[in-house]
């Protein structure tokens, strides 16, 4: 009897022995049967997409459980270089910027994930998620075998892909598939080498077992140059596009292998000054219906869009900037909240697999805080000092803001009138050389605004002698196209009646970190009355309490400036974003509650860079429980008639 049990436990010692050794994870692709393979099965992704550098760490898990009740098995992110690689050498993977957690969440939530490391990611984030730094070689070619660039990638990867390498599917991990570049086959260089340094580098480091995949639009155009022999093709489209005809482009380059569409739009961009974008659920619905019905694999892009927190949003050309909301329509919005379209997908997405059943997490509950009274604490020009720690550069021609080593926010250019200006006299910049939004002031007082592409010349007038102060703000890198390398600030030389204006002092303006310093003082509020529209760029600041005790607070609002034009905003020292209801469509910022406190006063100090309603008051800012994304937009052309006299425009 004895020899009997022991032989039964034996063998299946030796049973399970043989199922975990014999048989380690395996995803692949079936060329002969045109599917995915995920440990000998086949295998659909339905997925969508999060980028976890635009939700707070705190809300991962809430937005990913509400994915997975959606029906979804994968999601998809990006990992933006310069939200790790600040400066270099210099990494930061902690607290927002857990990548790993992250993934190991989707796990936990049981989700795998497709991945997107770059280096180029484009996404509507800052220079497409390279950053900045690498500019300081003012002739690098991006996204290139250029070798000072192909050095950087080396050195990212090589600290990045060792700490991905653990959570591949092979691996025990959720991650399936591995994006090299993004829709390179829209990018100038077309340079095959550089796709194959890429591919060498993953291979190097992750191994040869990992699908690795290209997404490209879905035209043979694309494909030429953005597909490669040992990279698995995959296209890019939204609704209303002819499923057909975009997987054939798919199959020009890939005749086998499963039907991939890397991001299906189930919503778009906004850019300032535009339409708030909305696509229709109908068109969703139908679009989508029809691909599962074909066996693609899907991911829907995005999923949950989130924010552009502090300086993070990207542009396009002709330089116009995304807004600090990525709520991008999707089905779950900026916030996280459950939408009919979140609801719609589901039913469709019921029809193709077993989706989770219970409850959805429901929409976090919104508070409405109420006015805040704010007070001006002082003026850029007076605070020049104080926010440029290193002081300033003198320097005959103006620097730009990659010259200063300066990445994000606002350059002020200082220099004095070199003769007088009894008469209104243009200040332009010949080359459009303001990147990308300035702000005059004289002696003080402001007097007009230069952007970038629209506004090259305002009129001053003044002494010889007087200061000329001109506030640059860096309104979001490029992010697609061939001009994402953009070195911000005074990237040319300003006239003042065509004669080149010299000899300034530059000083970069280091504000959230004052801001977070305390270093912001009560100044006296000498601004005069406020005899024109326009005042120069100045802080103001108050404070708000939230009673503790209460069940459930702090909890998410959306902070709105009610008769405020264009600034910047922090909360707690955390920078919350741009806001410019004055152009909109986004009127209302979300605050997500993790940045309040119910244990002391919660701080809100704003940059206003043109006007705020404070001479004579209100002065206050709100918090109300309704995001407003969809505000009508103000025309450059009617916001710069209010602003300007006829002769100023171009
Ligand atoms: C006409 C320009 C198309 C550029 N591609 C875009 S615009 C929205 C999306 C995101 O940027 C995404 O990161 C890109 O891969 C594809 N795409």
């Amino acid at each position: 009897m004895v020899f009997e049990r022991s032989a039964a436990l034996l063998f299946c010692i030796v049973a399970v022995f043989q199922i975990t050794v014999a048989s380690p994870p395996t995803f692949n692709i079936d060329y002969k049967h045109d599917c995915f393979r995920k440990d000998g099965e086949v295998f659909r992704y339905i997925s969508g997409s999060i980028h976890y550098n635009r939700i707070p760490r705190v809300y991962w898990k809430d937005r990913l459980l509400k994915m997975y009740m959606a029906g979804l098995n994968a999601i998809q992110t990006y990992i933006p270089w310069n939200f790790h690689e600040l400066d270099p050498g210099h990494y930061d993977f902690s607290g927002d910027r857990d990548v790993t957690h992250f993934l190991q969440l989707a796990q936990d939530l049981g989700l795998l994930v497709i991945l997107r490391p770059g280096p180029y990611i484009c996404g509507e984030w800052d220079m497409g998620g390279l950053p900045a730094w690498l500019l300081k070689n003012k002739d690098v070619v991006l996204r290139s075998s250029d070798p000072d660039y192909i050095a950087a990638v080396d050195k990212w990867m090589g600290k990045l892909l060792p700490l991905i390498k653990p959570f591949l599917y092979q691996n025990g991990g959720p991650v399936i598939t591995v994006q090299v570049e993004n829709e390179y086959g829209s990018y100038f260089a077309c340079d095959y080498n550089y796709l194959r340094h890429l591919t060498s580098l993953f291979r190097s480091h992750l191994g040869n077992e990992v699908v690795l995949f290209t997404t490209d639009g879905a035209g043979v155009s694309y494909l030429k140059c953005g597909s490669l022999q040992g990279l698995y093709a995959t296209v890019d489209f939204g609704p209303g596009s002819n499923v057909t005809a975009a997987f054939s482009a798919q199959r020009y380059a890939e005749p086998h292998g499963p039907l991939v569409n890397s991001e299906f739009y189930t919503g778009w961009l906004d850019h300032w000054g535009e339409k708030h974008s909305l696509v229709s659920t109908a068109a969703i619905v139908k679009s989508l219906n029809e691909m599962l019905s074909l066996g693609a694999n899907v991911n829907m892009y995005m999923f949950i869009g989130g924010t552009n927190f502090g300086y993070w949003n990207g542009a396009n050309t002709k330089y116009a900037p995304q807004p600090t909301s990525y709520d991008y329509d999707a089905p779950l919005t900026e916030a996280g909240d459950l939408t009919d379209k979140y609801f719609a997908i589901r039913d469709v997405i019921k029809m193709y697999r077993k989706i989770p059943q219970g409850p959805v997490l429901p929409s976090t509950p919104k508070y409405a805080y109420g006015s805040v009274k704010m007070s001006q604490l002082t003026t850029i020009t007076k605070a020049a000092d104080i926010l440029s720690f290193g002081g300033p550069v003198k320097t005959m021609y103006p620097l730009t803001f990659i010259e200063l080593n300066q990445k994000f926010g606002y350059v002020l250019y200082r220099t004095t009138l070199p003769v007088d200006c009894s008469k209104p006299t243009p200040l332009s910049s010949p080359m459009n050389g303001v990147h990308d939004r300035a702000y005059v002031s004289m002696n003080g007082v402001a007097s007009g605004i230069l952007e970038r592409n629209k506004v090259i010349t305002t009129n001053i007038t003044g002494k010889a002698g007087d200061q000329l102060d001109v506030l640059v703000e860096n309104m979001g890198r490029i992010n697609y196209g061939k001009e994402i390398n953009d070195f911000k600030g005074l990237v040319s030389n300003l006239t003042l009646a065509s004669q080149e204006l010299r000899d300034w002092e530059v000083f970069s303006l280091s504000i959230d970190e004052a801001i977070t310093e305390g270093l912001l003082w009560e100044g006296n509020p000498s601004l005069p009355f406020r005899s024109s529209i326009l005042s120069p760029p100045a802080f103001y600041t108050g404070s708000f309490i939230i009673p503790d005790g209460i069940p459930d607070l702090p909890q998410d609002t959306y902070i709105l400036f009610p008769g405020w034009k264009k600034g910047q905003v922090w909360i707690n020292g955390f920078n919350l974003g741009r806001y410019w209801p004055d152009r909109g469509p986004q009127v209302t910022l979300f605050v997500p509650a993790n940045i309040l406190s119910t244990s002391a006063s919660n701080n809100v100090t704003v940059l206003e860079l043109e006007g705020a309603p404070c001479n004579p008051g209100p002065c206050t800012v709100e918090f109300t429980t309704m995001a407003v994304l969809n505000a009508t937009v103000t025309s450059l052309s009617d916001q710069t008639r209010q602003l300007f006299r006829k002769e100023d425009l171009l």
